[in-house]
């Protein structure tokens, strides 16, 4: 199995469990967080984590080894829809969703974690929006949800630019939430959040919401699925992931 779902004193927690090939996303992933959407609308969760295993990676975005067969535009676009299209519900789902990012997240793991309403990183975690470097765009809504999570210049500059950047520098961009050095840390986030009522947490959702339909955030995510596709299709990205993979093998 490529992930586990735990669920304890109303939080469930969803673990990509791939650490071998750093927790890139296959189509088991994509059904495994199909389900976590599915089992959030009990009304007794009161909070969701995802988060990965290892200390390695949180994720490194879609597994290139599966997701490389995919040639057309029109395949990717079957991928990249439905791996959007589980991003956006978990975006909208009606209690806060935190990223506890416990190692490298690059490309669409980025993507997840931008979905989040929190990203915990911890101090010696990696990320970036690094799928300039294989010549296409985000393609799982995260270039949107930065552009509406950060001030432009600096969304603009990350996507764009492709790079990979530390926790603090996370931070300073206004990406990580909070940086985490210890387990404490981390506890102390969570405590915080739980002495406040859920309904209240869940209202303050409900306003976030509210903003992202007016100002037609799943229309915005939908053509930034269609762009990525076409670039997909390219040989500058085929070419881009067959050298990412010969380098591994050699
Ligand atoms: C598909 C959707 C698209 C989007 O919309 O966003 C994307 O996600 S594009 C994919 C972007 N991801 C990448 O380009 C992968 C980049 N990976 C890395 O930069 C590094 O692996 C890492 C995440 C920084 C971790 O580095 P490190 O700890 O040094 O591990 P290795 O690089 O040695 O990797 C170990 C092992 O895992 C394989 N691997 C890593 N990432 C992927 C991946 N996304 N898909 C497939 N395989 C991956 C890597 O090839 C190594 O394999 P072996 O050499 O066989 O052990």
């Amino acid at each position: 199995m490529s992930y586990t779902i735990g669920l304890k004193d109303g939080i469930m927690t969803f673990t990509i469990d791939r650490p071998h090939i750093r927790n890139a996303v296959n189509d088991e992933v994509t059904a495994g967080l199909e389900e976590l959407v599915q089992k959030a609308q009990d009304p007794s969760i009161r909070l969701i984590i995802i988060t990965a295993s290892g200390k390695q990676a949180f994720c490194s975005g879609g597994d290139l080894s599966v997701f490389h067969a995919l040639r057309t535009e029109e395949q990717a676009y079957g991928m990249l829809k439905r791996m959007s299209d589980v991003l956006y519900s978990i975006k909208t789902l009606p209690v806060p969703v935190v990223a506890v990012v416990n190692g490298a997240a690059v490309g669409g793991g980025c993507e997840i974690a931008t979905a989040c309403d929190y990203r915990l990183v911890w101090d010696h975690a990696k990320c970036g929006f690094i799928q300039g470097t294989l010549a296409i765009t985000s393609g799982w809504g995260g270039g949107t949800y930065l552009l509406e999570t950060l001030q432009h210049d600096k969304a603009l500059k990350m996507l764009s630019e492709a790079k990979v950047y530390t926790a603090n520098e996370m931070k300073e961009l206004g990406w990580a939430s909070a940086v985490i050095h210890n387990e404490q840390d981390h506890e102390e986030f969570f405590e915080s959040m739980k002495k406040i009522h859920p309904d209240v947490h869940r209202a303050y959702k409900e306003m976030a919401i509210r903003k992202w339909h007016m100002t037609g955030l799943q229309e915005r995510v939908e053509q930034e699925v269609r762009r990525c596709a076409i670039l997909w299709e390219k040989d500058a990205h085929h070419d881009a992931v067959d050298n990412f993979l010969n380098k591994s093998q050699k």
